[in-house]
């Protein structure tokens, strides 16, 4: 079922200049998504990150509350069940979802929210919310993917080959969001990500 939410529209809204917008930010694994956001709240405070629910282990360093919220299958299983997700999907064989209603109630508050999720979610948002402004990061190469997988350094063989498989379908996918982006220049993208955010 399609949500209605006041959300803007466009670089101006009619309804008021208070009201907050959806932001997703999608892409393979390893392109950098994670490096794009950090880089982009540094420079925005003002944005408001949805910090997302997983099965998934956490990596060394990861804290829980702050990078995910780490929780056991059953217990995902039965916040989907409850309707407490956004959008919600299994990606290299875990559950990964985003709580509703904080995100919600961000939105409403007239904050821009930004959900760096997976393709599966992505096309869950852009199908409930329209107005949400969906950014696609591509790699400059499938080879320069696989090295920032490996240089990352925290994923298994098995894990690596999942991701790498993952990202070839998902980049045929790209043309179907509003915003491409190449994340060469790491710089240069996110100068390219703040002109579609706020301009
Ligand atoms: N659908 C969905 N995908 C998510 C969510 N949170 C994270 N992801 C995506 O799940 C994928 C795997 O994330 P992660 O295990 O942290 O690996 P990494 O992105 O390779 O560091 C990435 O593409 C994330 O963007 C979420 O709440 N929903
Ligand atoms: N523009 C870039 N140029 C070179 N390396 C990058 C760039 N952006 C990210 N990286 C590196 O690529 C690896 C994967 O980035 P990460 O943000 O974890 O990706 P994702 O969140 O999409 O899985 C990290 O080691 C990161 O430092």
């Amino acid at each position: 079922m399609k949500q209605v939410l006041p959300i803007q529209t466009g670089s101006k809204t009619k309804e008021s200049p208070f009201l907050g917008r959806l932001i997703v930010l999608t892409g393979p694994s390893g392109v950098g998504k994670g490096t794009l956001l950090h880089a982009l709240l540094k420079r925005h405070p003002e944005l408001y990150y949805s910090v997302s629910v997983t099965t998934r282990s956490p990596r060394l360093g990861e804290i829980n509350g702050e990078n995910y919220y780490f929780i056991s299958r059953t217990k995902f299983e039965q916040l989907v069940s409850q309707g407490e997700f956004l959008e919600w999907a299994e990606f290299a064989g875990n559950y990964y979802g985003t709580p509703r209603e904080a995100v919600l109630n961000q939105v409403h508050s007239g904050k821009l929210v930004v959900l760096e999720i997976e393709l599966k979610g992505a096309r869950q948002i852009r199908a409930s919310f329209p107005s949400a402004l969906s950014i696609f990061v591509l790699p400059p190469s499938l080879k320069e993917l696989e090295n920032r997988i490996r240089g990352r350094g925290q994923d298994s063989e098995e894990a690596i080959a999942l991701r790498l498989r993952r990202a070839e379908e998902e980049i045929q996918a790209a043309g179907e969001f509003d915003v491409q982006i190449v994340n060469d220049d790491l710089e240069n993208a996110l100068k390219d990500i703040e002109v579609k955010l706020f301009d």
